[in-house]
């Protein structure tokens, strides 16, 4: 799995207990501080260290560096404004059957908010829903999660 914002590891820990006892979480965050509470929450909570990879940086800049069709999910919870970015690094990295899932996307669902994230997040909603390779699906928790699989 690739998550990119670790925060403070809340997501990470969901994500560590709902994947093979042998699965990686590899996760990415700009902040130094935020990741040092993640590592501990998951080292509280009994996770193996060679379980949670975390990278720090933007996830535009880490991404890239991934390898193609390494991971099963990518979860993406951080700079909305970058979210075309993590699509196209997340089509890429999936195996096939794996599934892209992007929090917060409802946050836009009001077309007269024209501000940087908010366009981007439609953008992200609309590609995914017209991209061939995929096949999304809408979750009305929180502020919506967009899931897509790959196939
Ligand atoms: C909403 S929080 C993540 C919460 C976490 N997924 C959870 O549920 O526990 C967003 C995180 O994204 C990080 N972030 C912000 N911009 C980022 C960027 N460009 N690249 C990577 N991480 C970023 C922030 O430091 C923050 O920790």
């Amino acid at each position: 799995v690739v998550e990119i914002g670790t925060g403070t590891g809340v997501s990470g820990l969901s994500l560590l207990r709902g994947m093979a006892p042998d699965g990686v979480l590899t996760s990415i965050d700009v902040d130094p501080e935020h990741q040092a509470v993640a590592k501990r929450a998951f080292s509280d909570a009994g996770v193996a260290p060679g379980r949670a990879r975390l990278i720090m940086g933007r996830g535009v800049d880490v991404l890239p560096r991934l390898t193609d069709g390494g991971y099963d999910l990518m979860f993406a919870d951080a700079a909305k404004a970058d979210y075309l970015t993590y699509y196209a690094q997340g089509v890429r990295l999936l195996r096939p059957g794996g599934v892209l899932a992007f929090d917060d996307v409802n946050a836009a669902a009001d077309p007269a908010r024209r501000d940087v994230e908010s366009t981007a997040l439609r953008d992200v909603a609309k590609l995914v829903r017209e991209d061939d390779r995929l096949v999304p699906l809408l979750l009305p928790t929180g502020d919506g999660l967009l899931v897509a699989a790959k196939i």
